[in-house]
């Protein structure tokens, strides 16, 4: 499958990630066909494509026409079924196996023979998607970095079986999107994930343990390392539930204490303070 067949792609979930990677797709002209699961979620994750866009053209990123235009390409929908239109899908649910198992599983029954399935995860096994797949060849992962719009990355995951021409497709893809590749095995947390995680855990211990406070640790890594974002606006960024999935699917597979959660990061996602998205998570966020 090469690039210039794809007319349509189709995007599993309408999160964070799952919006902004609708939102690329369609201002690069490509049909995008974006499932939630519910009338609420969809709508929210529409309302946030189009926030996205409208940012873009305050910026002066994109005109207004180029808006409407990628706007027009971007259909919402609640049936998995819909899938059967595309050349290529993009996974982008909860950071879970067995979530993410089903989903490659139902696509796979869905999709025309010839569509290439991809993963967003950020730390899950491709390999293991592909096996539930009769297509494992044509498994492959696309991890986009959060904005999507605003970050430059595709991280690209090699599973076992993925093939050439699959690998081929997505370089093809990040040139048609204006994002560089770097490619990765297919290992817990790949290339970005592998060095962040660990980061991220640590700025945790380093508040529990009292050595300093937060906005001194994210004033430091800020002005002191010319970072965006301090760990703890980061960790609000990325959503905290996102990055506890993360650090238990990589020390489930190291079981190496570096990646383990520490219990505040546990605590706070059971009390629904999941950073940014929620209202609350290190921070407190106006509505
Ligand atoms: C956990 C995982 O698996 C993976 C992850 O995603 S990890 C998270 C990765 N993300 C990060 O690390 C983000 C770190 N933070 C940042 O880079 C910055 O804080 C930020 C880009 C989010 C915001 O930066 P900022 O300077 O405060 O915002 P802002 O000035 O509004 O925007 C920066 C640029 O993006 C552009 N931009 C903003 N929103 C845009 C949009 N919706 N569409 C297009 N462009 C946009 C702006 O025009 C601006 O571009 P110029 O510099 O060319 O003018």
């Amino acid at each position: 499958m090469a690039l210039q067949n794809v007319r349509t792609v189709g995007v599993v979930g309408c999160g964070l990630m799952g919006s902004g990677i609708a939102e690329v797709c369609a201002r690069a002209g490509f049909q995008v066909i974006v499932r939630e699961v519910n009338e609420e979620l969809l709508r929210k994750g529409l309302d946030r494509i189009r926030a996205s866009m409208a940012k873009a053209v305050e910026r002066g990123k994109l005109s207004a026409a180029e808006m409407e235009a990628a706007w027009g390409h971007i259909r919402g929908t609640l049936r998995m079924e819909d899938f059967a239109a595309c050349d290529l899908v993009i996974e982008a649910v909860v950071e879970d196996m067995p979530t993410k198992k089903q989903v490659f599983a139902e696509l796979d029954r869905i999709c025309p023979p010839h569509a290439v399935l991809a993963s967003n995860t950020s730390s899950l096994s491709i390999t293991e998607l592909g096996s539930v797949t009769r297509r494992p060849e044509k498994v492959i992962g696309f991890h986009f970095f959060n904005p999507v719009p605003v970050m430059p990355l595709l991280e690209i995951v090699i599973g076992l079986q993925t093939a050439e021409e699959t690998v081929a497709l997505g370089r093809a893809l990040a040139e048609r999107l204006n994002k560089t590749v770097v490619i990765s095995k297919d290992r817990p947390g790949f290339i970005v994930n592998r060095l962040l995680i660990p980061y991220l855990l640590d700025a945790i211990r380093l508040l529990e343990e009292g050595v300093a406070t937060m906005e001194d640790i994210d004033t430091a890594i800020r002005l002191g390392l010319n970072h965006p974002m301090g760990p703890f606006t980061l960790m609000d960024f990325v959503g905290l539930d996102t990055l506890l999935f993360i650090a238990d699917a990589m020390f489930e597979e190291f079981k190496d204490p570096r990646y383990a959660a520490p219990p505040l990061l546990r605590r706070m996602v059971a009390a629904g303070w999941l950073g940014r998205k929620s209202g609350k998570g290190f921070y407190t966020y106006a509505a």
